[in-house]
């Protein structure tokens, strides 16, 4: 059978110790093998399980190359548990991996979280590609290594560093994609916008938010731009021990997510992760505005902006008490001491270390439009 060629390709690189590429274009699975690198025998395809339509054509194309054991996971953040890690563990196990073998995944950030760690966990440690069918798993969750799974205390809170083999963005695999679950992948990008790369937040300024379609030239240069804000944070700081100059170095990309974090667990994952980045970016403008003096235009910026491309900027179904509780698990947190990373101005980031319960409730009652 011939494989579709890839196209409109365009390859980002990510350096550092363990460097790989993130290619971006479309109908890229022929490009799977060259990303696995040599001595690969077995390849484990951990896939969102109701995505089987879209994982079909990567299996052919690995079934040429190696012996292949197709996973069917649970969808989206109920994959990201202990007991389907251990499922996982278990059928590797069986089938006999060893370290020269591989997985692949293919799914959202959470497939790509799950399938990451049992990577990172099986053996130690073996090769992994990314294959993301998300925005937000293009932008975010395939590149940088932060693999992870959520226990009853909170979200991500066991997981490890692994960096990918290598990332295949194929842009063809959005056709599918649901509007609301593209919408919730803008916030991430509008995040890179707010931390790192204004001219972001510009493309979205200026366009018509339904033009934001997956194969449009807009959506394209957003994903890529995102992409690059993630590689030149990870780049510098992988394992989030911390930036120079006052910048809060990999922790940026946390950017909203104290907050978010919260609001996920408080729901049962009920609201999306790019949801709840929104409405956690424009809670830490209003933080930062109190705390800081964060100009009152920037603050207006992250609201107008979030929710142009259709993203909630307010959230009311959790007390001011809950989801305190649930922020105070936040792995940027020391000891009793939450810490935020928030904005001196656009694209200057810093971290906020202990903000009074007064300008946290103040920011709350914002959030919930009490105030
Ligand atoms: N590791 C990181 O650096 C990082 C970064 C950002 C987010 N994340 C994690 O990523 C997760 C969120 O990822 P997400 O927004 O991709 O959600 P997701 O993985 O839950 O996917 C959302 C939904 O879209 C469906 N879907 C995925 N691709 C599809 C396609 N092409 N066509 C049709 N349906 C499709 C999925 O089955 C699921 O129902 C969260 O768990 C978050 O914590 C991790
Ligand atoms: O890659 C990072 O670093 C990030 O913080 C990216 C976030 O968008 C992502 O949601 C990440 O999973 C959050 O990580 P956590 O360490 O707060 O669990
Ligand atoms: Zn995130």
């Amino acid at each position: 059978m011939t494989q579709p060629q890839p196209r409109d390709v365009e390859i980002l690189h990510v350096g550092g110790a363990s460097p790989y590429d993130v290619v971006v274009g479309r109908d890229l699975a022929a490009l799977l093998p060259d990303l696995l690198g040599s001595g690969v025998q077995r390849v484990a395809l951990l896939y969102a399980g109701g995505l089987g339509a879209l994982a079909q054509p990567v299996a052919d194309v690995l079934a040429q190359h190696y012996d292949v054991l197709a996973l069917g996971l649970p969808d989206g953040e109920q994959s990201k548990t202990s007991s389907v890690a251990n499922d996982c563990w278990e059928a590797l196990g069986e089938a006999g991996f060893t370290r020269s073998d591989a997985v692949v995944t293919l799914g959202g950030g959470a497939t790509t979280d799950l399938g990451g760690f049992v990577a990172a966990s099986w053996l130690r440690g073996v090769r992994v590609v990314h294959v993301p069918t998300t925005v937000l798993a293009m932008v975010d969750a395939a590149v940088g290594g932060k693999t992870g799974i959520n226990t009853g205390a909170g979200k991500n809170l066991v997981g490890a560093f692994h960096e990918p083999a290598g990332v295949l963005c194929d842009v063809s695999l959005l056709q599918t994609l649901p509007r609301e679950e593209l919408v919730a992948g803008l916030g991430e990008v509008v995040k890179c916008g707010f931390i790192a790369d204004p001219e972001i937040l510009a493309i979205v300024e200026r366009t018509d938010p339904a033009a934001l379609t997956h194969d449009s030239a807009e959506l394209r240069e957003l994903v890529q731009r995102s992409i690059q804000v993630k590689i030149d944070v990870v780049v510098d700081d992988l394992r989030e021990v911390g930036g120079r100059d006052g910048h809060p170095g990999r922790e940026v990309l946390n950017y909203g997510h104290t907050m978010a974090h919260a609001i996920e667990r408080a729901t049962g994952y009920e609201v999306r992760h790019g949801e709840a980045v929104a409405i956690g970016c424009v809670f830490v403008a209003e933080l930062a505005r109190r705390a800081q003096g964060l100009d009152d235009d920037l603050v207006t910026r992250h609201r107008t902006a979030f929710s142009r491309v259709g993203l909630p900027t307010g959230f009311s179904g959790a007390s001011y008490e809950e989801l305190r509780a649930a922020m105070a698990v936040d792995k940027k947190s020391r000891g009793d001491q939450l810490r935020f990373v928030v904005l001196e101005g656009l694209a200057t980031p810093r971290v906020l270390a202990g903000p009074s319960e007064e300008h946290l409730r103040a920011a709350y009652d914002v959030m919930v439009g009490l105030a």
